[in-house]
């Protein structure tokens, strides 16, 4: 695993990595940072015509209804006329790009996938460029790895990338941090082990006093929203008015989630608003980059709550994946409180993409909104 590890730091920077398996050797070049040097250098390397492979969502938001035959993890298309670099950008991203003349799709591979996993994972626009390495160039693979300047991976290990993480957390570091909402407050790092992402339970109140049914806030980080206080969203609110719930019902705990974009990473959140700028909306724009409507998942947090000793709580969210992901993962959800910010000007369309496409608990609190033209989302109402 730890040569995966390394490999995604490679594709971070732009750098190409090589996938093995028994099919054989694959490169594998990030999308994000290919230019026409890079792609005439990776033709050359792998001495055959390479092929662009992207995610079955992205396919989707291309118009294509593309489904491989196990199932619908994405396509690969042999790019065998494009040799500048541009085009194949426009393909991974863009919003207007329907394809290329006369272009057939393949079933990705295990390297194909494994690539796209690895993408995901190092918070990249999850579309690589991808070549098969010919026999005959063999040879001058194995010099590139035995020089250092390639980094040759297992494309099985590689392709389990994004859940290598479950069951190992390590909690690292601790410290009380009184806050404004809440003085008696524990800050307690856990560090997922390919070392790319750190998770803080925030421990409010006395645990020895808790309720039976503990509170418990899952948020997901939002550089924007929770230090800057944008008025795209409703997270930096949400944040606060989570500390001082918690508080008030008598102490529990909130987890500050690296989950930045619903799991995209901060870099594909500003293009997805910059999309959304353009009449996108939030989920659509996700889409656009190759992304599902929501990439969370919440088996860091199980992790979390296991071992500070947590099985029943009550969950302050509106996001009906949270309460489902608790329940499956063993922890019983004995209550359910709904958690507001501001409405603004500019989250409103935000928050009426996430009742209306993505189920979550808002309708109640917009449609009061529209009544009353009241600009906040001032109750903890209840359901
Ligand atoms: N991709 C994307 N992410 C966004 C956008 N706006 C906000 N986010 C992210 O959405 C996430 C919001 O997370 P949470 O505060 O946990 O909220 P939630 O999933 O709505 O659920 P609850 O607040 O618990 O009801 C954060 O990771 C934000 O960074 C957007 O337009 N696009
Ligand atoms: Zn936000």
């Amino acid at each position: 695993m730890r040569q995966v590890e390394r490999a995604i730091f490679d594709i971070r920077r732009g750098l190409p990595v090589l996938l093995r398996d028994e099919a054989g050797d694959t490169l594998v070049h990030p999308i994000e940072g290919i230019g026409d040097e890079q792609l005439r250098k990776l033709t050359q390397t792998a001495g055959c015509t390479p092929g662009l492979v992207l995610t079955a969502h992205r396919l989707a938001a291309m118009g294509h209804n593309f489904n491989d035959d196990r199932g619908t993890r994405g396509g690969r298309l042999r790019i065998e006329g494009v040799s500048d670099s541009d085009t194949l950008t426009l393909l991974a991203a863009s919003r207007y790009a329907r394809g290329v003349d006369g272009d057939t799709w393949q079933a990705l591979t295990m390297a194909d996938e494994a690539a796209l996993a690895m993408m995901r994972r190092a918070l990249l626009i999850p579309a690589a460029i991808t070549a098969r390495i010919d026999p005959e160039q063999s040879e001058r693979i194995e010099q590139l790895i035995a020089e250092g300047e390639l980094l040759a991976v297992s494309a099985e290990s590689a392709r389990a990338c994004q859940n290598s993480t479950v069951g190992l957390l390590g909690r690292i570091s601790e410290a009380e941090i009184p806050l404004v909402e809440a003085e008696r407050t524990r800050f307690i790092l856990f560090r997922e082990p390919d070392g790319l992402r750190e998770h803080i339970a925030v421990v409010i109140g006395d645990p020895e006093q808790w309720d039976q049914a503990v509170p418990v806030r899952l948020h997901s980080a939002c550089l924007t929203g929770d230090l800057f206080g944008s008025l795209r969203c409703d997270c930096g609110e949400q944040l606060r008015n989570g500390v001082d719930s918690i508080q008030r019902m008598g102490g529990g705990v909130l987890l500050y989630l690296a989950q930045e974009g619903r799991g995209i990473g901060l870099a594909n959140k500003l293009r997805a608003y910059a999309m959304q700028d353009e009449g996108l909306d939030t989920i659509d724009a996700d889409q656009v980059l190759g992304f599902g409507e929501d990439e969370r998942h919440y088996a860091m947090a199980l992790d979390i709550l296991i071992e500070l000793g947590i099985r029943r709580i009550q969950l302050l969210t509106n996001n009906p994946a949270k309460l489902a992901a608790m329940n499956q993962g063993g922890i019983e959800v004995v209550n359910r409180q709904g958690i507001y910010g501001r409405l603004t000007n500019q989250n409103h369309r935000y928050l009426t993409a996430k009742a209306h496409r993505a189920g979550h608990l808002l309708d109640e609190v917009l449609d009061e909104q529209e009544e009353t033209g009241s600009a906040t989302f001032s109750r903890a109402a209840s359901k």
